[in-house]
């Protein structure tokens, strides 16, 4: 049972249309991720003082947090094209060839899951990146000649979940890399407001306030569960107040800590099935009969950084918190003293 959609693939939701309508477009709309956004500001008006192209910039980070969004929002604030494309569409080197040989100059090409271009691709791309230039080879065997072709100055924004997976080379060519942060509950219920504004959804500040809370630190968590909570709450003929929330979120299987029943899954078997580890991703993601990609991505990322599994050189262990979450008792009896916290 994966979060609808966001395992098998994370662009292919429900509501995809809508999506579009709610994605932010400037930079003062993009709510959170202070840090990236301050410092971006500074290099798109650099950038645009000298009538340059921006230098490449890799964002990365858990699906969600609004890599997509970004890269746009930079194109516009920068006043150039945006162009998109993905890591596993562009097959052949030609492909991407022919993409770059289009671009107007300085416009923004955005290649999200940068990590699945294929090795043959990726090498065409060092140049590109470097000397805005294509070699490309003409002929075959001992009569093979490179020509350099020259190309108009582009912004490389690549995505990915995380830059581990980038080969070293590419991770290095991209002069601005951005982690981004999971979001705060105030950030996401800003995010719940404008959406439900956008929507025309009646809720309440602490209607939004509980979906925020419970969204794993992720704006496109966040947006389903209003749309969700929205239809139990049109259905009640209630406005979405924080006690119409709490019940259409108990509907649905997610806990006041926001986990939903994946989540619970995972932990169960690390704890149950493995004794609480360690345990290696594989093992786990066989487990739960998911992939180990979709498990390092979309599960672990926040149950990490909550504190609920800990990553060691023999695999994941559960901390005392996994257990206090299932309702079990803490091996050696040590109490995390963060359960109820939250
Ligand atoms: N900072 C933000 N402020 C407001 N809305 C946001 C913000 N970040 C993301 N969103 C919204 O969240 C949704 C998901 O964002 P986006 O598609 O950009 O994520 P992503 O990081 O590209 O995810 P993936 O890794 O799955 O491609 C979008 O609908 C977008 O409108
Ligand atoms: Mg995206």
């Amino acid at each position: 049972m994966s979060r609808e959609g966001e395992l098998s693939d994370p662009n292919a939701q429900g509501g995809d249309a809508l999506d579009r309508a709610l994605r932010p477009q400037t930079f003062d709309d993009y709510v959170g991720q202070r840090k990236a956004k301050s410092n971006l500001k500074v290099y798109v008006d650099a950038a645009r003082g000298r009538s340059e192209a921006l230098d490449h910039v890799l964002l990365f980070g858990p699906p969600g947090l609004g890599k997509t969004t970004l890269a746009q929002i930079l194109a516009r604030e920068m006043g150039v094209g945006f162009r998109a494309t993905s890591g596993p569409v562009i097959a052949k080197a030609g492909d991407l060839a022919a993409i770059l040989t289009n671009l107007e100059p300085n416009d923004v090409l955005f290649i999200d899951e940068i990590h699945r271009l294929p090795a043959i691709v990726e090498e065409i791309l060092y140049p590109a990146m470097e000397d805005y230039a294509l070699d490309i080879v003409i002929g075959e065997g001992p009569s093979a000649r490179s020509v350099r072709l020259d190309l108009s100055p582009f912004t490389l924004v690549g995505a990915t979940t995380r830059a581990g997976l980038l080969a070293t080379p590419l991770r290095d060519r991209f002069g601005i890399p951005l982690r981004l942060e999971f979001y705060e509950p105030e950030e996401l219920a800003r995010i719940v407001m404008a959406a439900a504004r956008k929507l025309g959804a009646a809720i309440t500040e602490d209607g939004a306030v509980e979906i925020a809370s419970r969204a794993r630190g992720t704006p496109r968590i966040a947006l389903r569960l209003l749309r969700r909570v929205r239809d139990f709450a049109e259905a009640e003929g209630a406005k979405i107040d924080s006690a119409a929330a709490g019940r259409a979120l108990k509907r649905l299987e997610i806990d006041s800590d926001g986990l939903d029943a994946l989540d619970r899954r995972y932990l169960h078997a690390l704890v149950k099935t493995y004794a609480g580890g360690p345990v290696g991703v594989e093992t786990l993601a066989a487990a739960l009969s998911e992939a180990r990609d979709a498990v390092e991505d979309v599960i672990e990322p926040y149950l990490m950084q909550k504190g609920y599994v800990a990553r060691t050189p023999r695999g994941r262990t559960a901390a005392p918190l996994a257990y206090e979450r299932l309702g079990l008792p803490v091996p050696g009896g040590v109490q995390s003293g963060l359960f109820g916290e939250k």
